[in-house]
C-alpha cells in the first residue's frame, strides 16, 4: 500500500496455496480476506502462474512476503524468474540452519539466490491490516552494502504513515525479528496469567512490562550471539516489533492460552487452527543452542529463563512454567 500510494506499480503474486484470496482481490471492489479495503488500484494481484520473467526482469526490487515455511517455494521461484541481479526484500521472519549451525535467512538465503544482487532485512512494528489502513508506523530496512539498497528501497517505500530508517545491520534485525516472535509468546502468557478484573482489559499490568523488559534483555543477548548489534534489539526490529506482537499479533494469541494454562499443542489445534504462529517455529530453532556446539557455550538457564520457559512449553508441549525468581534484574 504504502508502495502504490507512492506512485509505483506494484505485482502482488499468490503462492499456490494463494488461489482463493487472488481471485477475491481481483473481483471489483475484492478485499484480501485479512484485509479491510480493497488495495489501491497500481496493485495488481496475480496467481501464481501469472508471474513471469518479464514481470520479475522489469521489477526495480522484488519482495517476499510468504511465512518461514514458504521460503523454499520462494527460493525456486525466484530462481527460475531472475534473468538478471536484482535487490530482494524480505518481510518474512525466521532462523534457518546451516548445517549444525543457527543462522539469519540473511545469511542463509545468499547461497542460495546467486541472482539476489543485495538481501534487504525488513524489521519494525507493522500489523499487515493496520498498515494497508495507512495507521502511523515507523520500520527499518537493513543491506549490507553499506546501506545503498536499503535506502533506495526506502525512497520507493516511505510515506507520512510508514517512516522508515535504515541500518547495515542486517543480522542483528534479521535475528530480532524472528526473536520477537518468540518472546511475545512469553510476555503475552503474562497478559492472562494475573488477571486484574477492575481493568477494562481485565490484564495487570507489572508481570507483563517486568517479563518484556527481561524478553528484550534476553533478545540483545542472543542478537549478539548471531552476530548482530546489541542496539538493534532496542529499536524498532526488536522492541519495537515486541511491543506490537504482545499487543496485538498471533503469536500473542498463543501466549494468551499459555497464561491460562492450555498447551501449544492444544492451542494449535484450536482457536490458532489454520493460523501462522512462527514464534513456534523459532522455538524450535533455538532448541539447538541448549547443548553446547563447538564455539558456542549452550544457553545458560540463568541469562535466558524467559527463552527457555518458552522452549520447554513448545518442545515438551506442557503447560508455560516462568519463574519470576530467575529474572535477571541487575
Ligand atoms: N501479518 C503481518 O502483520 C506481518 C507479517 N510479517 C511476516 O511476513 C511473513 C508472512 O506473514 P503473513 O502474510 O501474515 O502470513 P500468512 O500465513 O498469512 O501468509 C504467508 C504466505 O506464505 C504462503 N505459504 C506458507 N507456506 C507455504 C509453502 N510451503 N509454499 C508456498 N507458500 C507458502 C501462505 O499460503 P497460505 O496462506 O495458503 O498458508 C501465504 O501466501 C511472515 O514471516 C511474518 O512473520 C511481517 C510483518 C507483519
Ligand atoms: O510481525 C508482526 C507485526 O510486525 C505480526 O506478528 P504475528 O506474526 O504475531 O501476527
Amino acid at each position: 500500500v504504502p508502495g502504490a500510494d507512492n506512485g509505483n506499480d506494484v505485482l502482488l503474486a499468490g503462492t499456490p496455496l494463494d488461489a482463493a484470496a487472488v481471485s477475491r482481490m481481483k473481483t471489483a471492489g475484492g478485499v484480501h480476506p485479512k484485509l479491510d479495503h480493497p488495495l489501491p488500484g497500481r496493485v495488481t494481484p496475480l496467481a501464481e502462474d501469472e508471474l513471469t520473467g518479464a514481470h520479475v526482469e522489469a521489477a526495480d526490487v522484488i519482495v517476499v512476503g510468504v511465512s518461514s515455511p514458504g521460503i523454499p517455494w520462494a527460493v525456486e521461484k525466484l530462481n527460475t524468474l531472475m534473468t538478471r541481479e536484482r535487490p530482494v526484500a524480505f518481510v518474512t521472519k525466521g532462523l534457518d540452519r546451516v548445517g549444525p549451525s543457527l543462522t539469519t535467512l540473511a545469511e542463509s538465503l545468499r547461497p542460495q539466490l546467486p541472482k539476489m544482487k543485495t538481501f534487504i532485512g525488513i524489521g519494525g512494528p507493522c500489523i499487515a491490516r493496520e498498515l494497508a489502513n495507512r495507521n502511523p508506523t515507523a520500520s527499518v530496512y537493513a543491506s549490507a552494502d553499506g546501506q545503498s539498497a536499503a535506502k533506495a528501497f526506502a525512497a520507493l517505500m516511505a510515506t507520512e504513515y510508514y517512516r522508515l530508517s535504515t541500518t547495515d545491520d542486517v543480522t542483528g534485525v534479521e535475528a530480532c525479528a524472528a526473536l520477537k516472535n518468540f518472546y511475545a509468546i512469553g510476555v503475552a502468557a503474562m497478559q492472562t496469567r494475573y488477571p486484574d478484573a477492575t481493568r477494562p482489559d481485565g490484564q495487570s499490568k507489572n508481570p507483563t512490562a517486568a517479563a518484556f523488559t527481561q524478553a528484550a534483555l534476553e533478545m540483545a543477548r542472543l542478537c549478539e550471539r548471531f552476530g548482530g548489534r546489541r542496539d538493534t534489539a532496542f529499536d524498532l526490529a526488536g522492541i519495537g516489533d515486541l511491543h506490537v506482537t504482545v499487543g496485538g499479533g498471533r503469536n500473542s494469541r498463543l501466549g494468551h492460552g499459555l497464561g491460562l494454562g492450555r498447551t501449544v499443542s492444544d492451542m494449535m489445534a484450536g482457536e490458532l487452527a489454520g493460523e501462522t504462529v512462527e514464534g513456534i517455529d523459532t522455538a524450535r530453532m533455538l532448541s539447538a543452542w541448549l547443548e553446547p556446539a563447538p564455539g558456542l557455550a549452550a544457553l545458560e538457564r540463568a541469562r535466558f529463563p524467559l527463552a527457555l520457559a518458552i522452549i520447554d512449553a513448545v518442545l515438551r508441549d506442557e503447560p508455560f512454567a516462568f519463574d519470576f525468581g530467575g529474572l535477571t534484574v541487575s
